[in-house]
């Protein structure tokens, strides 16, 4: 069922909760790639254009329901506020006395940005009293933040059940890329995955497999699958508690017939640095107390292979530390390997986005989606949470 967008709704002088998805790499507090801030503008545009007082609201990191200063979004309002030209007012907290007085203040066209959801503890509970007091501030929400749409969270979803909630601009267009681009993809159809969300990614692994003829596997989720074929991994990055479940989908690959394309040599460092001492091994070969934090050069053949004889090709999560020069290279030539594609490609993921931006890509890609984990649910069929909620047209 098609959702309502703010197309469809009057915002003149009301107040409009809009969740973005600001959650941008940083280092430090300098953000590396902007792209989810600048694919949030048209939506916030239209916003100020017809009036309304907009309340942006984003998650940065993982903060656990505490305030970490590191995740302050301050940086990142001082960039919207120059990509707009136009002032962003900041709130130091999320709800309370005070910013129900900033938002009592705003006029038509003005913006406020809220601070880290995530530094409540409500917000990742989907707790229905949070959810209440951000309602309160609002008179209608829109959800813009596609790449936190599977996730049900108070200001994501339990919002919604209070006040009338439709789709932003980036909203509308990510679910109607990847919906007719993946409804019926063309053959050979593959998928990428890396990145180091392991927990979160395993389970789309199972019905992925039920989807594509090629599964590809790198990053720091690769360790899993190694481990799981028999081998050490040293220090590396590492799930004990799916390593048997990497195990059934290996088994399970077979069973389908995919091509199921996990690393045979990664390169390993002695430390997580980018002066760290490397070397490429073998999967067997990886010695205790070092880490597998890119995949080796006979992998990369392999993988490019596959890549290069697909149609349709769907990639999150990198293939190394590519935020590390000496990590960099998987990600690199699994990048130029997917410009050469004569089909369609897809990158999703904050840091898949980057590495690709990083890789000097990004604009050869059909689609750049400012999602990762929601690409891949909405991929496996997946309702997400996040567009459940708002109103059917
Ligand atoms: N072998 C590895 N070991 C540890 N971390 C890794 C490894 N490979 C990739 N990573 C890290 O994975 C992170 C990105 O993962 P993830 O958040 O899952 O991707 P995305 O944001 O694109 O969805 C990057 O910060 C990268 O450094
Ligand atoms: O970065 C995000 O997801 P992604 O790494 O899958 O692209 C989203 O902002 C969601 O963040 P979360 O995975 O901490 O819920």
């Amino acid at each position: 069922m098609p959702k309502k967008t703010i197309r469809d709704v009057d915002v003149q002088g009301k107040r409009v909760f809009c969740r973005v998805d600001f959650n941008v790499p940083m280092n430090g507090q300098e953000i590396t790639d902007d792209t989810r801030i600048r694919a949030a503008i048209p939506t916030i545009q239209y916003l100020v254009q017809q009036g309304a007082k907009v309340i942006l609201a984003s998650h940065l990191g993982r903060p656990k329901g505490k305030v970490v200063e590191e995740l302050r979004l301050t940086p990142v309002s001082t960039h919207l506020s120059q990509l707009l030209n136009q002032e962003v007012k900041q709130a130091t907290e999320v709800v309370g006395d005070k910013v129900t007085d900033q938002v009592n203040g705003l006029k038509p066209g003005e913006i406020l940005l809220l601070e880290n959801v995530r530094f409540e503890p409500g917000e990742e509970k989907n707790s229905p009293e949070l959810a209440k007091q951000i309602a309160a501030l609002a008179d209608m929400f829109v959800n813009d933040a596609f790449g936190a749409a599977h996730r049900a969270h108070a200001s994501t979803e339990g919002i919604g059940h209070y006040i009338p909630g439709v789709a932003g601009f980036l909203m509308e267009k990510e679910l109607a890329f990847l919906g007719d681009a993946l409804a019926k993809p063309e053959r050979p159809f593959t998928a990428i995955i890396g990145g180091a969300k392991v927990k979160d990614k395993i389970g789309v692994i199972e019905s992925l497999l039920e989807k594509v003829d090629n599964l590809i596997i790198g990053g720091g989720l690769a360790n899993t699958f190694i481990k799981a074929q028999g081998y050490d991994v040293g220090a590396s990055l590492l799930e004990e508690d799916k390593v048997e479940l990497a195990a059934s989908f290996i088994e399970k690959a077979k069973q389908r017939g995919v091509n199921f394309c996990i690393p045979t040599d990664v390169v390993v460092a002695d430390k997580f640095a980018n002066d760290a001492e490397t070397k490429v091994v073998s999967v067997k070969d990886i010695p205790a107390g070092w880490q597998a934090l890119d995949i080796g050069p006979e992998t990369v053949k392999a993988d490019q292979q596959v890549i290069a004889n697909s149609k349709t090709v769907v990639w999150n999560g990198p293939m190394g530390v590519f935020e590390m020069e000496t990590f960099m290279k998987g990600t690199e030539a699994i990048a130029q390997a997917m410009v050469k594609v004569q089909g369609t490609t897809i990158i999703g993921g904050g840091d898949s986005v980057a590495a690709v931006e990083k890789a000097g890509v990004a604009e050869k890609m059909s689609h750049i989606s400012t999602g990762g984990g929601a690409s891949l649910e909405f991929m496996e069929g997946k309702q997400l949470p996040g567009v459940t909620i708002l109103q059917d047209k």
